[in-house]
């Protein structure tokens, strides 16, 4: 790889940086750009109607500043933001924005699209970084910085001759801050700050991207912090990040930029956007709710929330996305699924000893980071069993979908018999085919022996006879045995036609509650030379257990 061709990226001198030290304690303030850094990367840009559904999944999930569009890009930009102010359709605690080059006839169709809208930002912006400068714009530092000043000053302008008594905001991004000297940023947002007079009531948002994300976190993060003390008037400064994926960590340098001072975070849902995308507003949220801070956004529908994400943008979510995609709250893996078990096993246990409803009950569970009930999703899919799969697994899909509270040393056994089909069959075993093998390897009243009828003839001395009916090689035999119980008597029944077993391990549960109730018995059995469990289901107890006994025998004779 031609890796010379590269530099690395100049870090900043900053030897007292604070952000390390910090730990971020509530939300930023959001800003969703998905109507237009998100927009302006699709394939298919946003029809009208789309747009309007982003719209109003934004407004329902809470955020409270919306990035409208670029409405000097093209007539549907423009019309849908002639739509929203006509209608009205944007909440009295929603801000819109929209965004615009620093070009006078481009800034004019801009501030006209927000006629008539009680509260409206414009944004405006310019790239400012030396490569800009010289290959796009082919300007030098001084006609760069008169590019954001003049700018800001046809905004102003315009809002006076167009926007009337409307509650006016302006924000300004210096573009590629990321790759701009520092000291020139600063310089830019001074002037621009020179001209708008921010103070008391007349916030400015100063927008600090990394259009391009170049450098790690920690480096945009010490930007951060350089630019956040160092800019004047700081207090009338909503200080916010804009940051771009490009290597993959957007959501890192969000986070440390927040320690780095930044108020507010720019970004869209699922990380859609330009290139490799803007930083993902729900990995953000889900990151602080996680930690049991309020995100300020409701992302209690998660599945909801991405399909209409995937009808707007018209892009399907990684099933690996966080918080949000099909598989990231599913372990095919045995030690995951093991310990998964044990987790909800406790997790049950605690919340019941502390009397608090196990929905309410603080969370820890192993591999699982938050409870999926808390975004929408059931636990149903928490446990997947494929050929990387173990006991734990399916012991536990045997026991939430099927009911069967399996023995340890059964659980090891079964799931050899699902690993000996996932092995051979390849691919998942859903909780359907799992009960079909269970079902053909324990739950078949036969070959070699099958049960027909049981009465119980006496008790003598403590002891039960028994008399059972039984089909042996598909002849119909009637025996007779006595033990120390029902399946003592039935093992020595068993004997009198040559069918040798002895009990080992029992056990058994209830199935349901009720008149129609069912009982699952379990018993391990040593037939000849060979150790295994039979199981048997039944309203009557003692018939499950007896079918039990018969399962392990068929098992070793078959
Ligand atoms: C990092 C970001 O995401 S920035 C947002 C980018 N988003 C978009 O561009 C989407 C919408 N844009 C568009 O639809 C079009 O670019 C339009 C309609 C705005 C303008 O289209 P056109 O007038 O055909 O111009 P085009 O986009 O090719 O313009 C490039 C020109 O604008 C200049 N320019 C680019 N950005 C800016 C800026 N922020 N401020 C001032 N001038 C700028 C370029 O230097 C170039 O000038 P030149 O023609 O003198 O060389
Ligand atoms: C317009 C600016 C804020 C932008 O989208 C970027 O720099 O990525
Ligand atoms: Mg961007």
């Amino acid at each position: 790889m031609p890796f010379g061709r590269y530099t690395s990226f100049p870090t900043v001198d900053l030897p007292d940086r604070a952000w390390p030290g910090r730990t971020v304690t509530k939300a930023p303030r959001w800003l969703s750009t998905d109507l237009r850094d998100g927009n302006q990367a699709l394939i298919d840009p946003m029809s009208s109607a789309r747009k309007l559904a982003m719209f109003e999944l934004l407004v329902r999930m809470g955020y409270k500043e919306i990035e409208v569009g670029f409405p000097a890009a093209s007539q549907t930009d423009f019309d849908f933001i002639r739509q929203l102010i006509e209608e009205d359709r944007v909440p009295d605690d929603v801000q819109i924005s929209v965004l615009t080059q620093a070009r006078e006839e481009l800034i004019e169709r801009t501030v006209q699209s927000l006629a008539g809208a009680p509260r409206a930002t414009v944004h405006l912006y310019n790239a400012t970084a030396p490569l800009f400068r010289r290959v796009v714009f082919g300007i030098d530092r001084a006609e760069c910085k008169a590019l954001a000043v003049e700018g800001t000053q046809h905004v102003m302008k315009f809002a006076e001759q167009y926007l009337g008594d409307c509650d006016f905001g302006y924000q300004y991004s210096p573009e590629i801050f990321i790759d701009t000297e520092l000291d020139f940023a600063l310089e830019v947002c001074e002037a621009v700050m020179d001209v708008w007079q921010p103070g008391p009531d007349r916030e400015i948002v100063l927008n600090l991207p990394s259009t391009i994300e170049r450098s790690t976190p920690n480096v945009y993060a010490d930007q951060i912090e350089w630019m956040s003390r160092n800019l004047s008037r700081r207090e009338h400064v909503a200080l916010s990040v804009h940051p771009h994926n490009d290597r993959g960590t957007a959501v890192a340098s969000a986070e440390l930029a927040m320690m780095a001072g930044a108020d507010r975070v720019e970004g869209c849902l699922f990380g859609n956007g330009e290139r490799t995308g803007n930083v993902c507003l729900v990995t953000l949220g889900m990151n602080l709710f996680s930690q049991g801070i309020d995100p300020e956004i409701d992302f209690s529908d998660i599945d909801g929330i991405r399909r209409t994400v995937e009808y707007c943008n018209q892009l399907p979510v990684h099933e690996r996305h966080p918080y949000a995609g099909d598989l990231v709250y599913t372990s095919f893996s045995g030690s995951h699924q093991d310990a998964i078990k044990k987790g909800f096993d406790a997790l049950e246990r605690d919340a019941a000893q502390a009397g608090v409803p196990v929905g309410e009950y603080r969370w820890a569970l192993p591999y699982l980071p938050i409870d999926p009930k808390d975004v929408g999703r059931s636990y149903e899919a928490v446990i997947r069993v494929n050929s990387q799969s173990g006991k734990g697994g399916v012991a536990y899909i045997m026991k939430t979908e099927h009911s069967l509270d399996l023995p340890r040393k059964l659980q090891i056994e079964f799931s050899r018999v699902v690993q000996e089909h996932t092995d051979g069959e390849g691919g998942e075993v859903t909780p359907e085919e799992m009960w079909s093998i269970f079902e053909a390897e324990f739950l078949t009243n036969g070959p070699k022996v099958g049960l027909l009828a049981h009465r119980a003839v006496s008790r003598v001395d403590e002891k039960d006879m028994l008399n059972v009916d039984v089909r042996v090689d598909g002849e119909i035999r009637e025996i007779e045995g006595i033990g120390n119980g029902p399946i003592s008597a039935f093992v020595n029944a068993l004997a009198t036609i040559g069918v040798h077993a002895r009990v080992l391990d029992y056990a058994e549960h209830a199935l349901s509650e009720g008149s129609d109730a069912r009982a699952a018995a379990y018993v391990e059995c040593q037939v000849g030379e060979r150790v295994l469990w039979g199981i048997g289901i039944d309203a009557n107890t003692v018939t499950a257990s007896l079918k039990a006994v018969l399962s392990a025998v068929n098992r070793a004779l078959r």
